[in-house]
């Protein structure tokens, strides 16, 4: 069952916290909630008994997200107790007396990336009201492309897999039947005996909308059921509510996926790529990285021009492959080769293949001598050269590709139009991110950056020793 929380203050924090809420110790929740943020490290159960469940319920995660946004809030709907949970406060576990349903079949809709409180709302307000399933569709595809920070938003699979894995948590009896969906409406306007459609304030139209639909489809009209939106200030995002995108944002400068198991030899300095698109602001960071007395930075875009050095083995290369009218006299002509290779991705892979190579060499020797801890290798072709995969962490930079064209027009001095086509010509922010370790975004404040880059070296400080 649950047992007390700990005293001795040497024993590890338990990872899974309970708090039984009664009539007792209701005005107490703030302060049962700031307890558990600094006693529990990873996830809280709320177990409200002898109260209205349905009204205090929006209240717990709104102050959850308040006092104790680090951890994984459940507010418990059913009779289950969680196992090996510690007990947050006092309270018996009694009997709970949830609502009856309403309804047999409930639909619902969303995005939910990085289950937050609202969603969780939203997800037991359709729990508490359906007696058999809650149909919820996820959105997929060009449904995320308008969303800030979409290149973070995790796959369809695994948001659906958080929703079923919460619903089935928090709720004994209700069964989740969850699908990706290409457009607003997914199983809502398909599925003949739904009842009703849970929305928040600000989807309501969206209810709205499918009811429109089923109707035109002579289906039954839904009741929509609306619940408020659970508050929260993001100043940098704009947004007064807890958010997706907020939680995007949160996440950047943070470890995102296990670093790639690269061998290290004892001694030899940790190495990290960094990339990113056209002016998203590597310079920027790496500049700052290399303030850091236990970085060195090695800018990859420089050592390559040094491989072009009149009469090199790279310059025999070129002119054997791209032709020997682009070496003159053992030097290459770059605005020749520029010509040919600019805007056609597959020979600008084949110049990369012959001149990675002789940069990988010239980064060896400078690994090899140097006294630091950690080295950050700059590079903006670096996961198109393939080096991701000597290298236990990539970080990138990015920033959305409208503020890309922005920055190129501005900066170059070329037409949106050349600055689109030189976008382009790269790979995308998603496919650096999907495999990226850290991701940071420039879009703010400079001083905004440098918070992400200093919450993503203390990061790394503590986990490489
Ligand atoms: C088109 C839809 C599905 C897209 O979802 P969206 O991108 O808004 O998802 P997101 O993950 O951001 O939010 C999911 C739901 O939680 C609600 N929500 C988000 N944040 C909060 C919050 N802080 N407090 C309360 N609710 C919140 C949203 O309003 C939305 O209803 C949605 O917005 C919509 O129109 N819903 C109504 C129609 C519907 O449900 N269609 C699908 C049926 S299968
Ligand atoms: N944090 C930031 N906030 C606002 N603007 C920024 C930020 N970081 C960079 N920029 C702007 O973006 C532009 C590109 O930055 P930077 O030169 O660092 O990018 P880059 O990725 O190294 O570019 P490239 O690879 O094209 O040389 C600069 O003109 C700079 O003004």
């Amino acid at each position: 069952m649950y047992t007390a929380l700990l005293k001795n203050p040497e024993d590890m924090p338990p990872e899974i916290g309970l708090i039984v809420l009664t009539a007792r110790n209701i005005n107490r929740l703030s302060s049962l909630l700031a307890t558990a943020s600094t006693s529990v490290t990873s996830k809280l159960y709320i177990r409200v008994q002898d109260t209205c469940l349905d009204t205090i319920l929006p209240k717990i995660y709104l102050d959850s997200s308040q006092q104790c946004p680090n951890l994984d809030v459940r507010v418990l709907l059913g009779e289950k107790i969680p196992q090996s949970a510690t007990l947050i406060g006092d309270g018996e576990v009694g009997k709970i007396s949830p609502p009856e349903p309403k309804y047999k079949k409930v639909v619902l809709g969303g995005t939910f990336d990085r289950l937050h409180n609202g969603h969780k709302v939203l997800l037991s307000k359709a729990a508490m009201l359906a007696s058999e399933s809650i149909t919820c569709g996820v959105t997929d595809k060009t449904m995320i492309l308008k969303k800030s920070l979409f290149e973070m938003i995790e796959p369809v699979e695994k948001r659906i897999a958080d929703v079923v894995e919460f619903v089935e948590d928090v709720s004994d009896t209700v069964r989740v039947l969850a699908e990706p969906i290409p457009d607003m409406y997914g199983p809502s306007t398909r599925v003949q005996d739904l009842e009703a459609i849970v929305v928040s304030e600000e989807t309501r139209k969206g209810g709205d909308a499918v009811n429109k639909k089923r109707q035109e489809n002579g289906m039954s009209v839904l009741d929509v059921v609306v619940i408020s939106l659970v508050e929260a200030n993001d100043e940098v995002m704009k947004e007064s509510k807890v958010s997706s995108s907020s939680r995007r944002r949160e996440a950047l400068g943070t470890l995102l996926r296990p670093p790639y198991d690269i061998p290290r030899a004892a001694g030899r300095p940790y190495m990290i790529g960094l990339t990113g698109g056209i002016a998203s602001g590597k310079s920027n960071i790496a500049k700052y990285l290399a303030t850091k007395p236990d970085f060195q930075v090695i800018d990859c875009d420089k050592l390559a021009h040094g491989c072009y050095e009149p009469g090199s083995r790279l310059n025999q290369e070129i002119a054997q492959t791209f032709g020997e009218e682009v070496v003159k006299n053992g030097v290459v002509d770059r605005r020749k080769l520029g010509g040919i290779v600019f805007g056609n991705k597959d020979l600008l892979r084949q110049l990369s293949e012959l001149v990675w190579p002789h940069v990988y060499e010239k980064v060896e020797s400078i690994v090899a001598s140097s006294d630091k801890k950690f080295i950050v290798i700059e590079a903006a072709a670096l996961v198109e050269a393939g080096w991701r995969k000597n290298l236990p962490e990539l970080w990138t930079v990015f920033v959305p590709e409208a503020e890309t064209i922005r920055r190129v027009v501005e900066r170059d001095n070329v037409s949106e139009e050349q600055a689109q086509a030189r976008m382009r010509s790269q790979i995308t922010n998603k496919e650096r991110i999907d495999e990226s370790n850290v991701v940071f975004c420039s879009l703010w404040a400079y001083e905004e950056t440098r918070a992400q880059v200093d919450r993503a070296v203390e990061q790394l400080r503590k986990r490489v020793s």
